[in-house]
């Protein structure tokens, strides 16, 4: 299910706050109804952030208002676009790998007239979509040769088509390998706070007839302890250049509990998440989000009155505790290896 559909002028957004009981399509026709829509957590993801934005610029670049303007204001315009898409979220690199794209391709194009380069930005959002789905693809295929027959697969957060444009990145490789029918089952880790594993995970790989079972995220542990993983296979949402990467909360403490067990921990990212500008993980901004997001669960107080809570969304895994990062070029790298430096 693609959390993303273009009608030519708006975007509908699949409100993910709301599955798997309701399925809701946000009509946002305005780049800052787009913007609102990343920083709510609607639509989340890597890669699916970075296509949201895209479609966020396309459409602030082909509003009625903005197409009225003489060029100059025009341009000022767009890029006061790009820095509010660019303040939604933080951390996952996808968001400014697209902004960037969209800023190189104005610059380039200011000969343009208004209405031109309006419609060229509109065909270069639906080409970051349609590159997601082809290189999640390659990921998927690049992934298969760690994935053994009769696997118990460990994941966590959701990395699937509700994080990308569709198939997803650790979910591909996921998807790939059940095709090839090597997948046993899939333990799905809940993801607290946000509940990724349980509410989007789980409903992906259920309708994909994928067997996947949700576990608490403090269970991870005693699964590898009982030994009924095989491997761990994770997302990423920024990787510097030496390897370490980004993910969802409580992607380090699976990382160490691998390490511990032995078993292979995977990462798997297009190199759109790749941030050579980084040279180690300790630069990565670690969004912060509200304590309301971890003291309520669907509205219920868990947390007593005048107790704060933390909420890190996100954690760095050092390179040392990642088996191999899969993306959508060549094979897999073992992390701060000169092939991998060699990419820039
Ligand atoms: C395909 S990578 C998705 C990546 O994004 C998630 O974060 P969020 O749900 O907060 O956007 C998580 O880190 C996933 O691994």
């Amino acid at each position: 299910m693609q959390p993303l559909q273009w009608n030519g002028k708006s975007l509908l957004v699949l409100d993910q706050t709301l599955l798997p009981e309701q399925e809701v399509w946000d009509d946002c026709d305005t780049y800052e109804l787009v913007a609102e829509a990343i920083e709510k957590m609607k639509v989340r993801g890597a890669p699916a952030i970075g296509a949201t934005a895209a479609y966020g610029i396309a459409i602030g670049a082909n509003a009625p208002d903005a197409l009225a303007l003489d060029k100059g204001p025009y341009l000022a315009y767009l890029e006061a676009v790009n820095e509010r898409l660019a303040k939604t979220r933080p951390t996952a690199v996808n968001l400014f790998w697209a902004i960037k794209r969209m800023r190189g391709l104005i610059a380039a194009n200011t000969d343009l007239s208004v209405a031109e380069l309006g419609e060229l930005i509109t065909r270069e959002a639906n080409l970051i979509a349609e590159e997601d789905v082809r290189l999640n693809k390659r990921i998927g295929q690049n992934g298969l040769q760690f994935i053994p027959e009769n696997a118990r697969i460990l994941t966590h957060c959701n990395t699937g088509s509700l994080a990308t444009f569709d198939y997803g990145t650790a979910l591909g490789v996921i998807r790939a390998a059940h095709e090839q029918g090597r997948v046993q089952h899939v333990y799905a880790d809940e993801t607290r706070p946000y509940l990724q594993g349980a509410r989007l995970t789980a409903f992906e790989l259920h309708r994909d007839n994928i067997p996947v079972t949700v576990v608490t995220d403090s269970m991870a542990g005693y699964l590898m302890q009982q030994k009924m993983v095989d491997l761990v296979i994770v997302g990423a949402d920024r990787i510097a250049a030496n390897g370490d990467a980004a993910n969802k909360i409580g992607t380090y403490s699976l990382a160490v509990l691998a390490k511990h067990h032995g078993i292979p921990f995977y990462v798997a990212a297009p190199m759109s998440t790749l941030d050579y500008e980084m040279e180690t993980g300790d630069e990565i901004e670690i969004e912060q989000r509200s304590a309301d997001e971890v003291i309520f669960i669907g509205g219920k107080r868990m947390v007593p009155e005048g107790v704060p809570a933390l909420h890190p969304a996100f954690d760095v895994t050092p390179h040392e505790l990642i088996t191999a990062i899969i993306t959508d070029q060549g094979n897999a790298w073992q992390p701060n290896t000169e092939a991998m430096l060699k990419l820039k």
